[in-house]
């Protein structure tokens, strides 16, 4: 596998009978699903159902007990695990931001990403005009000791670390914080944006997400318990 972008279209996501538990009780059962390419799947369903393990086992953070995972008809557990992250962003709460400028940071998603592909992906998450007010724009030092960014200005950050990774498959979790309307608007304009002719799969908290997304699997104690047509 190179680390060459890889074309979009043609990769599809199943779960075939997955099932998984940390420990001997079975977090996920039997559970199956596909995610075509292009699409866009919401994932609901009450705290603890396992909406989060679905998306560690995507990433490979664990594997499955039972059943497989199959990325365009592969065994994720056959592939360089490598290979496997360079094709999944990870779109998660609680960013992580490195004690380094807020340029660098959104580097993440590309080592080696020239400015001007930086600032495109700040662009297009809906980063620039927040990042410009910053005392030294993309240079300003962020992260701990760095200035400090509200939850929905970081989450727009892993997005355009997303964008400018420009992988297959995004996992998102999106925030749980109450947003004040200009940020939501901005963070759904972002997340419009991320998503076209990827496979996306959210834990969806608001509506208007749960509402725009192509299927929607309700997980109930580890089992798929509606995925409407
Ligand atoms: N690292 C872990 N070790 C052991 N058990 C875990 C671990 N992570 C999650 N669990 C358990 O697995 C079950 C499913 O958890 P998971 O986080 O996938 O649910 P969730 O639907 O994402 O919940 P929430 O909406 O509260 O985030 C829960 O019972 C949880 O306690």
């Amino acid at each position: 596998m190179s680390g060459e972008k890889q074309p979009l279209a043609g990769h599809d996501l199943v779960f075939d009978k997955v099932t998984f538990g940390y420990n001997e009780h079975a977090v996920i059962q039997q559970a199956s699903l596909s995610l075509p390419s292009g699409s866009f799947t919401a994932l609901v369903g009450p705290s603890g159902s396992g909406k989060s393990t679905v998306l560690r086992l995507i990433a490979r953070f664990y594997d499955p007990s039972e059943g497989q995972v199959l990325l365009s008809g592969e065994n994720i557990r056959e592939m360089n695990p490598e290979a496997l992250l360079r094709k999944v962003s990870m779109v998660f709460q609680d960013v992580y931001l490195f004690q380094d400028t807020i340029a660098n940071n959104i580097r993440v998603g590309k080592a080696g990403a020239t400015q001007r592909e930086v600032e495109q992906a700040a662009r297009q998450a809906c980063c620039h005009d927040f990042i410009m007010r910053l005392p030294q724009g993309y240079d300003t030092l962020v992260g701990e000791g760095g200035s400090t960014l509200s939850g929905g200005e970081k989450q727009r950050i892993s997005i355009a670390r997303a964008i400018l990774k420009d992988a297959p498959i995004v996992l998102l979790d999106e925030a749980t914080a109450s947003l004040d309307p200009k940020n939501e608007a901005d963070i759904q304009q972002a997340i419009d944006r991320l998503i076209q002719g990827r496979i996306v799969i959210a834990i969806a908290h608001r509506l208007k997400t749960v509402m725009s997304a192509d299927q929607i699997i309700v997980l109930d104690q580890g089992r798929i318990v509606e995925q409407p047509a």
